[in-house]
């Protein structure tokens, strides 16, 4: 036989290899289509990775339910199927912290790879599960983690190995991006469209991960560790969330040529005294309708990765749903897999540049202010007096309506986020300022 992969139907060489056994913990929408893909597939996968590929079990909450699965092989046991000699790969989809967490740990504790696509999870305990990964000299893959189906964990771990990132900036929530394009092509409001996206099974039950930031919070700090070689968890991001956002807001965005999209920022901040910190932040943003992540529409994710010698890439498709999730955590299955039959392992963790975080504060951004003020001579003249004050150059102004519905919306240049805030601060107080109605970044630009 030449070269690496044998013919599916060539299977005199690879029957004589151990089979690589799986156990997968939790069938929910993406367990669900691993199990299908990996029973549907058996005779390419056992191909690919050079000996067959046996589910051992699944665990379930529900042993009641049916499920398209042999009943032999459900168990609400998985702290004993991941303990089972034959298992090889533990493929985590049950999600949540505990008992994940531990099962984790302890499959990889007992030498087995492991294959996981929480992102809650690893956005806490990345640190403590890769040192047991390490340590056991095993695998733990995740690349279904962040941007479903879209590969961008193994492109910034190992194809950008060699380079500096700069910048990782993307939409990573698809729930969220689906709401903020609905009311931006419909003109509905916030509380309408989220009802609508519940209904179409985008938003969970509880949709507070996603509309207020937190599950594209614990991505960009996965990203983030990866991208800058630092160990960056959740609570070291800034997170805003959409739910303040209104239809007038992206009504406001268009006549600036511009929409609105909630965005996960990690950023390399090079301070003037040379050093470097790194800034993880979330939170809705404008962007010029000609940038690449503006016409990212729907439920689809993309994410632009800036780096010293490759420059702009961009990676786009299907962050979510339980094919697309499936897929993503079939590829590192099939890597796990072929490791154990071949040897090699994967990536280790690389935290050695150990940047700090920069606060939010001292991140330079641009801000976009709209509000309410009394219509008299002297009103723009004092507002524009408070960003002097503070260092913080105004970009654009424009005046709408009068009377009582007299509005001002204020562009700024780029300035620290603490000047920036400190001028709506001081809006806020002004009498001649009704109401500071909408505050948002402006991204995406050069100036
Ligand atoms: N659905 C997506 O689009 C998507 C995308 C990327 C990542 N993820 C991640 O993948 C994981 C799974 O997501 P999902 O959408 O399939 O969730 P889900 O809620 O549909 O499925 C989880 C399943 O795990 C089961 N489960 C929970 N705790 C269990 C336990 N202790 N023992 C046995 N079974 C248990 C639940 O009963 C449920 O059926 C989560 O970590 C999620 O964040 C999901
Ligand atoms: N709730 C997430 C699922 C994918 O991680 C989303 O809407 O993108
Ligand atoms: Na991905």
């Amino acid at each position: 036989m030449t070269g690496s992969v044998q013919n599916a139907s060539d299977t005199s060489e690879v029957n004589a290899v151990r089979p690589i056994g799986v156990a997968v913990l939790g069938m929910g929408n993406v367990g669900a289509e691993v199990v299908r893909i990996i029973t549907d597939n058996a005779d390419d996968l056992r191909a690919r990775v050079g000996a067959p590929v046996e589910i051992r079990g699944v665990a379930v909450r529900d042993l009641s339910r049916p499920r398209k699965i042999g009943q032999e092989l459900l168990t609400d046991d998985p702290a004993s199927l991941i303990a089972r000699d034959d298992v090889d790969i533990v493929v985590e989809l049950m999600g949540g912290i505990d008992p994940a967490r531990a099962l984790i740990r302890t499959a990889l504790e007992s030498g087995k790879s492991v294959v996981t696509a929480n992102k809650a999870l690893l956005a806490e305990y990345t640190g403590e599960l890769a040192s047991a990964a390490a340590e056991a000299k095993v695998d733990l893959y995740f690349e279904a983690a962040v941007a479903g189906a879209i590969p961008v964990i193994r492109p910034l771990m190992q194809s950008l190995a060699g380079d500096t990132v700069e910048r990782v900036a993307g939409i990573v929530n698809g729930t969220t991006n689906f709401i903020l394009s609905e009311m931006d092509e419909t003109g509905a409001d916030y509380a309408d469209t989220l009802a609508e996206a519940g209904r179409l099974g985008y938003a969970e039950a509880d949709p507070t991960a996603d509309v207020e930031g937190y599950d594209a919070a614990a991505k960009a700090a996965i990203l983030a560790s990866i991208a800058f070689h630092s160990r960056v968890t959740a609570a070291d991001v800034h997170r805003e969330g959409i739910s303040s956002v209104t239809a007038a807001d992206l009504v406001a965005a268009k006549k600036f040529d511009c929409t609105i999209k909630l965005l996960s920022i990690c950023e390399r901040v090079r301070d003037v005294d040379g050093s470097q910190r790194v800034s993880a932040r979330v939170y809705p943003a404008l962007i010029p309708l000609t940038h690449p992540l503006a016409t990212v529409n729907g439920a689809f994710n993309a994410v632009v990765v800036e780096a010293e010698n490759a420059g702009r890439l961009m990676f786009y498709g299907q962050g979510a749903g339980g094919s697309p999730t499936a897929s993503a955590v079939l590829g590192d299955m099939v890597m796990a897999a072929r490791n154990r039959v071949h040897g090699g392992r994967g990536p280790l963790e690389s935290t050695y540049a150990s940047l700090p975080i920069a606060p939010i504060d001292d991140v330079f951004t641009r801000y976009y202010i709209s509000m309410r003020v009394a219509d008299r001579p002297g009103v723009l003249a004092q507002v524009a007096g408070e960003f002097t004050k503070r260092s913080v150059s105004i970009a654009a102004v424009r005046q709408e309506g009068a009377g009582d519905d007299a509005r001002l919306i204020v562009v700024t240049h780029r300035a620290p986020d603490r000047a920036q805030s400190d001028c709506v601060a001081a809006l806020e107080d002004m009498d001649a300022v009704i109401k500071v109605s909408s505050v948002l970044r402006l991204e995406g630009t050069d100036d």
